[in-house]
Formats: structure tokens, C-alpha cells, sequence
């Protein structure tokens, strides 16, 4: 198909924007933009949006679910943004990396879930690992994350970066109700049958994510750190946009900035082992508007155009 037409629902927010910069240039596809007094007409929207090959949904939850149900041309395929259909039978889950079959299931897929900012770190470091045997399902895992403002979207973004000097705190720990909506999206994909406890935090810088999990290898019989780094550098061997990053496990550790990877698709794992006091923890940086959401709804799309074509 020549030029497939791709309209971006959303496409002055967070996401949206980003993956609309990702996209300037493309001579592979063209672009369906609606004038700003348009953007949020239900009519025009779905208008656009039966019209185009592609639907790539940058939106709040509800708008998502609404966009999606305007949808009568058979042919559109979308990729949602939002957490709407993460866990929703029928979507097949955009982490092409998953298993070895996720990037044909992405390519043929009508429906397609972008991954959370969050579980993608928290799927990825897991899901190799429980798939391997080496962490079992009922690990009682606990799951602390970092992340830049622009995670809470464009209210965040502006509140963070307000003239004046109204106070922000330089970190503000949240979902402490230990019910957040990630959570049993990152049951699902990483295949746990216990709940984790998710922690996540904004830090008052615009975006990157510093995600970390805590292991105690005396509860994990016959497993050495060593494994674990094996797991993963097999699993990602050949993976375009996920780096293993070599294990570290005596002397000086080095620091984890979670702006390291920003404006890129990429995704750093890391393993930091203390062999002595039996603990490994297992680490990922990536940039939350980029592996997190638009870079990966970008990685989405060329897979869709790369079966298109
Ligand atoms: N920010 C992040 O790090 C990540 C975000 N996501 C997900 O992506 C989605 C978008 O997030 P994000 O870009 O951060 O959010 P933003 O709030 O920055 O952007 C949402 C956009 O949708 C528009 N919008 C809201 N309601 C409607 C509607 N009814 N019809 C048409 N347009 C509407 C908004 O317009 P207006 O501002 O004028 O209301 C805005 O342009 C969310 O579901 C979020 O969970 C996923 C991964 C990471
Ligand atoms: C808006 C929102 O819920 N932001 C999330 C972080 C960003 C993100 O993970 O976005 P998704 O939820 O789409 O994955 C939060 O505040 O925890």
C-alpha cells in the first residue's frame, strides 16, 4: 500500500505531540491532522479516524474507549496509548520484545494496546525471567519507579512548569493506595500469579524513568545473579531497542540516571548483585514519552506498515 494515511487522536497532548515530532519527515505514510477547532469534535474525530488505515489513540482512558467505539470501517487498525485496552481480550499487547512471536502477532494485529510507561521496565526485566523459570510466580515482588513530570500529561506538564515559584516537591511518592492502574497490567504480561506491590514517584524533572525491583536470592533455591543476567541477554539478543547492560557485582556501582536514554526508543537493563549479602536488584532507564509511549507507538506502527506494505 502506497502511503498509508494515519491519523494521531490526541495529537496535542503529551503523547500525541511526540509521536506527531517522530513522524515529521516520514515519506512512507501521510498524516491526518484537524484543524485545533476540530481536535476534540466527537464527529470530525471519528470521521478522521474511519478514514485512516492507521488510528494511533493519544487520550485519556474514556476518550479512548469512546474513539474506539466510533470505529465502523473494518480497516482501520488502532493503536491505543492509553491504558483502556491493556488487559482487554481481543488487543494484542505492543511490547514487540514480549516473546519471539509478539512482533508478527503486533504486525497482523487490528488492535494493538501500547504498553504503560511503567510496565514496560517492570514486563520487561519479569517476563524473561518468570518464562525462564527462574522467578516463580508468587515471588512477593515489590516494584519502585521514578519518573519525569510529563508521565502525569499536559495538567502536570504545565503545573510543573509555571512561571512563578508556587511550590513543587523535587519528589512526590503516589498511588500510595497501593491500587494503581498499572498493576494488573504488569500481572498480566509478566505472567505473575501474585500481585506486586507498585510504588511509583514523580521527580520534578520533564521526563526519563528509573524503574527498580529488589530480589532475595534465599528465596529463589539454587539461583545465582548470574542466571539471571544470562536470562536476560538471551531473551534481548538481537533486540534493536533493548540494551543489557554487563552484570555488576563487586566493587563501586555506578549511578542510575533515569534521563540517560531520553528522546530515544531505547530501553537499559541492569542487574546489580551484592553476592555476599544474597540480594539482586534488577533495574531499567528508559524515557517514559519515549520506550514508554510515543517511541513505542512509533516501533507499533512501523510494524503495521511493514505488513501493510
Ligand atoms: N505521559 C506519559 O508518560 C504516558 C502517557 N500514556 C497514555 O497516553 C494517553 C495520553 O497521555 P498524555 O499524552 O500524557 O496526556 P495529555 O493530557 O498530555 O494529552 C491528552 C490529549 O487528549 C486530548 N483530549 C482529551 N480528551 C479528549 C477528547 N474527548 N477528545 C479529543 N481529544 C481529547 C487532550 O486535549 P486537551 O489538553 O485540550 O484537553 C490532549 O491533547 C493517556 O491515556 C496516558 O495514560 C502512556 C504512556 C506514557
Ligand atoms: C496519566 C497516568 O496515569 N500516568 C501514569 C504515568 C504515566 C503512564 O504510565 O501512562 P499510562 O498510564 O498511560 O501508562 C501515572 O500517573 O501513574
Amino acid at each position: 500500500m502506497n502511503q498509508p494515511l494515519v491519523f494521531i487522536d490526541g495529537d496535542q497532548g503529551t503523547t500525541g505531540l511526540q509521536i506527531h515530532a517522530r513522524l515529521q519527515g516520514r515519506q512512507d505514510l501521510r498524516l491526518l491532522t484537524l484543524p485545533e477547532t476540530e481536535r476534540k469534535d466527537p464527529a470530525r474525530r471519528s470521521e478522521a479516524i474511519n478514514s485512516a488505515d492507521i488510528a494511533l489513540l493519544c487520550l485519556p482512558d474514556a476518550a479512548a474507549r469512546d474513539a474506539v467505539a466510533t470505529v465502523r470501517n473494518r480497516a482501520v487498525r488502532v493503536i491505543d496509548a492509553s491504558s483502556a485496552h491493556r488487559t482487554t481480550p481481543g488487543w494484542v499487547y505492543g511490547l514487540p520484545e514480549l516473546d519471539q512471536q509478539q512482533a508478527e502477532r503486533i504486525a497482523r494485529a487490528t488492535r494493538i494496546s501500547n504498553p504503560g510507561c511503567y510496565p514496560t521496565g517492570a514486563i520487561a526485566l519479569l517476563r524473561p525471567l518468570i518464562a525462564a523459570g527462574l522467578l516463580p510466580t508468587d515471588y512477593p515482588l515489590s516494584i519502585h519507579a521514578i519518573s519525569g513530570y510529563s508521565g502525569g500529561g499536559r495538567a502536570a506538564v504545565e503545573r510543573h512548569e509555571q512561571p512563578g515559584d508556587s511550590y513543587l516537591p523535587a519528589l512526590q511518592l503516589y498511588g500510595l493506595e497501593l491500587a494503581h492502574k498499572h498493576v494488573p497490567e504488569i500481572q498480566q504480561h509478566a505472567g505473575l500469579a501474585t500481585r506486586p506491590v507498585f510504588i511509583p514517584g514523580y521527580g520534578h524533572y520533564r521526563q526519563g524513568i528509573v524503574l527498580s525491583i529488589p530480589l532475595q536470592l534465599r528465596l529463589l533455591p539454587g539461583v545465582r545473579a548470574e542466571h539471571l543476567q544470562a536470562c536476560l541477554e538471551q531473551h534481548y539478543q538481537g533486540a534493536r531497542h533493548v540494551q543489557v547492560m554487563p552484570l555488576h557485582q563487586h566493587g563501586p556501582a555506578p549511578t542510575l540516571d533515569p534521563q540517560a536514554l531520553n528522546d530515544s526508543n531505547d530501553l537499559r537493563l541492569a542487574l546489580f548483585a551484592n553476592p555476599e549479602h544474597g540480594q539482586v536488584l534488577l533495574t531499567a532507564v528508559f524515557d517514559n514519552l519515549g520506550k514508554g509511549a510515543s517511541g513505542a507507538a512509533v516501533q507499533n506502527l512501523d510494524l503495521l506498515l511493514a505488513g501493510l506494505n
